[in-house]
């Protein structure tokens, strides 16, 4: 792994951190598959740190250890100074809900809501203001006219920008987005980037797994796997 770009100070208190990272799965057929190994890497508050590298090298499972959905098989996630890695499951899982803005690569919708009762749905009993919001992010996003539809009747680059602005809209501290950019033409990922450029100004901790030059062309460093 190697990293290139700036490097700003950082420390355990503050932002994310993985330490020594290693993830053995496990085959249907009982073999053992390393995945992930002795991986390293600090997301400051204000920072978006990309992971890129080839098809199989593990971005997205690196993504969701990082985010507290897979348990690595040994290593340390710290957020803020707090042991992620040493938490039972029910308080990561109440760390997951209240910190992370996570976008997996599939950009699940749930298809019995529309797009913004799915932009809604991290939220239990969603206000006026935040509905207002959901809207609002949908628009910055360039699907504010899709707001009411159904997202089977969305296109992919529709339904991925919806699943962006629901891992938004909570305005957590850490965003962990894989391929956020994959289905989308210049012009959609530049307004997914935008957002993405004003959470980070704002002191989100960003983690993206991208391929794209537009994507890396906006990260303050790359992690190559
Ligand atoms: N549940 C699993 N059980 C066993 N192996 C898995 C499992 N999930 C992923 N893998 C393997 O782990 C490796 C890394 O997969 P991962 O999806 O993290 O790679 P990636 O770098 O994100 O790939 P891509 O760019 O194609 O999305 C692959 O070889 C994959 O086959």
């Amino acid at each position: 792994m190697s990293e290139q770009g700036t490097t700003t100070a950082r420390t355990h208190s503050a932002g994310f951190t993985a330490h020594g990272v290693t993830l053995v799965r496990t085959r249907p057929d009982g073999t053992s598959v390393p995945v992930l190994d002795d991986l390293n890497l600090e997301v400051s508050p204000g920072e978006m740190v990309c992971v890129s590298g080839r098809s199989g090298t593990g971005k997205s499972t690196l993504l969701e250890v990082c985010a507290g959905g897979v348990r690595p098989t040994s290593g340390e996630l710290f957020w803020a100074g707090t042991r992620l890695h040493a938490l039972p499951d029910r308080p990561l899982e109440r760390w997951r809900s209240a910190t992370v803005g996570y976008l997996d690569q599939g950009s699940s919708l749930l298809e019995e809501l529309r797009i913004v009762e799915n932009v809604l749905l991290g939220i239990a009993r969603p206000s006026t203001a935040n509905i207002h919001a959901a809207h609002a992010v949908l628009t910055r996003l360039g699907i504010g006219h899709l707001a009411e539809s159904w997202p089977r009747k969305c296109s992919g680059g529709e339904r991925q920008r919806a699943a962006i602005a629901r891992a938004l809209l909570r305005a957590v501290p850490l965003l962990i987005f894989d391929e956020p950019t994959a289905s989308l033409d210049a012009r959609s990922a530049t307004l997914v980037l935008d957002v993405l450029d004003e959470a980070r100004t704002e002191g989100a901790a960003i983690l993206v797994a991208s391929h794209d030059d537009l994507v890396l062309n906006r990260a303050d460093r790359i992690i190559h796997l």
